[in-house]
């Protein structure tokens, strides 16, 4: 495993170790869930748990599948605890999301949650949102007029283009991501409301406020940082 990879393993296993019997779990998306969706996975096997999860995306439910958790839907049930990973967290908690995405279907199952925990490398740790472009999920009609929005607001967008697969990256939802460039991001709350009020946008990839604890994993060791710790 080479570095990274055995942080995002640690980090996982840490909020593997969180879920409780009985719960409803949110499943994030990405390459550090990844842990944590077969951990769970291992822990629901070894200690016979009674546990359902709620994928973000349809690689957080195959990946539940493999791992052997039932999964189930927010039209049925409410969310205990969500995990999910980040593109970047700052000092206050604040999140950009979406390097994968699925920011839409994770926004709404993690604020859905009781309680919404991070897990991430140090990498991904910042000062100050905004090396990481904001991915906005734009209805395909919408290309140009909100690019020509995105531009008016000092943003710098440009489309994401699939890999293996020519022309745009398709959403899971059948739309475009406009992987967008701000020089500072000084107000990730403001820019969230902005940039999600404008027509034709599904959701942006900024979570501000919205995580309860976040999880980092170190090379020197596993830092948890809760949100009431820093008010
Ligand atoms: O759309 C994807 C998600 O927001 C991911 O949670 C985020 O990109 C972090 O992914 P990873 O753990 O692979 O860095």
């Amino acid at each position: 495993m080479v570095n990274m990879d055995i942080l995002k393993d640690n980090v996982g296993k840490k909020a593997a170790d969180l879920i409780k019997d009985g719960q409803i779990v949110g499943l994030g998306t990405g390459s550090t869930t990844h842990y944590f969706i077969r951990y769970l996975g291992e822990r629901i096997k070894n200690e016979e748990l009674n546990i359902l999860g709620i994928p973000t995306s349809y690689q957080s439910l195959i990946k539940a599948r493999e791992a052997g958790i039932n999964t189930t839907t927010l039209d049925e049930y409410d969310i205990d605890i969500a995990v999910d990973g980040a593109d970047e967290v700052n000092p206050t908690l604040d999140l950009i999301k979406g390097g994968g995405a699925a920011h839409t279907l994770e926004k709404l199952v993690d604020s859905s949650a009781k309680k919404f925990v991070v897990i991430v490398d140090e990498s991904k740790v910042v000062e100050e949102l905004g090396k990481f472009p904001v991915p906005l999920e734009i209805i395909p009609e919408a290309l140009r007029v909100v690019k020509d929005t995105l531009v008016d607001l000092g943003g710098k967008p440009e489309l994401r283009m699939g890999i293996q697969k020519d022309g745009p990256v398709i959403t899971d939802n059948g739309n475009f991501i406009l992987d967008t460039k701000f020089d500072k991001i000084r107000n990730p709350h403001k820019l969230e409301k902005e940039l999600n009020i404008i027509p034709g946008v599904l959701e942006n990839g900024i979570f501000a406020g919205l995580a309860d604890k976040v999880i980092i994993g170190k090379m020197s060791a596993i830092e948890e940082i809760d949100r009431e710790d820093i008010l």
